[in-house]
């Protein structure tokens, strides 16, 4: 989408409630425009570029998790933000994916018109391709804007997401050692 059509629909939307050419609005449309690019990133990278070839060969068999990643999103019904963290584990065969390549994939998902549900399962299929990981978990946890500021304006609850692949879906022991470990870490 170009960046002047972009503009122009901000130009619209503003003019709809204020009027766009005093001061301080004439350059939202800009601005906005540049924002959302930003905020919808997501839609110009693919999980092989932001990896970058950072997989590395290793005998190590455990668990992996990295917790806590900041989550960024806009909610595809109403293109408000939802907000929170996401958990990912990996049982690596053969090989480990660079630390922060992990936070990376989350991005490239997270920066696109998502719903909580749909992002989980992206995440989690992406690094199961990638890695050919005995196993993967993702677990988000996030508060969505527009049940906040709007609609049904419910400021304390949150939504719990879970996608657990191979050894996570087969083995309740490897899902208990992985929900036990966020616990310890929390
Ligand atoms: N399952 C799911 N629902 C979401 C997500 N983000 C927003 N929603 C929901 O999408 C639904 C859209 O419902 P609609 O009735 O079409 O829209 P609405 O009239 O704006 O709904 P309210 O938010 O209830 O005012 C709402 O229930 C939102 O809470 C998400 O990530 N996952
Ligand atoms: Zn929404």
């Amino acid at each position: 989408m170009s960046k002047l059509f972009l503009e122009n629909a901000y130009l619209d939307v503003i003019a709809s409630v204020d009027d766009p050419l005093r001061e301080g609005l004439k350059d939202t449309p800009a601005r906005a425009a540049k924002a959302f690019h930003f905020l919808t990133q997501g839609y110009n990278k693919t999980v092989k570029d932001v990896v970058n070839g950072a997989l590395f060969p290793s005998d190590n068999s455990e668990m992996i998790v990295v917790q806590d990643i900041e989550l960024y999103s806009l909610c595809e019904h109403h293109l408000l933000p939802f907000i929170g963290k996401c958990h990912v584990a990996y049982i690596p065969s053969g090989k480990v994916i660079g630390l922060s390549k992990v936070a990376r994939i989350v991005d490239v998902f997270a920066r696109r018109l998502q719903i909580q549900e749909n992002l989980t399962t992206q995440i989690a299929n992406a690094i199961s391709e990638l890695t050919a990981a005995e196993g993967v978990a993702v677990i988000i946890e996030a508060k969505h804007l527009c049940m906040m500021m709007r609609g049904v304006e419910k400021q304390n609850s949150s939504m719990k997401t879970s996608a657990m692949l191979g050894a996570f879906r087969d083995n309740p022991a490897t899902r208990n050692e992985f929900l036990s470990l966020l616990k310890v870490a929390s």
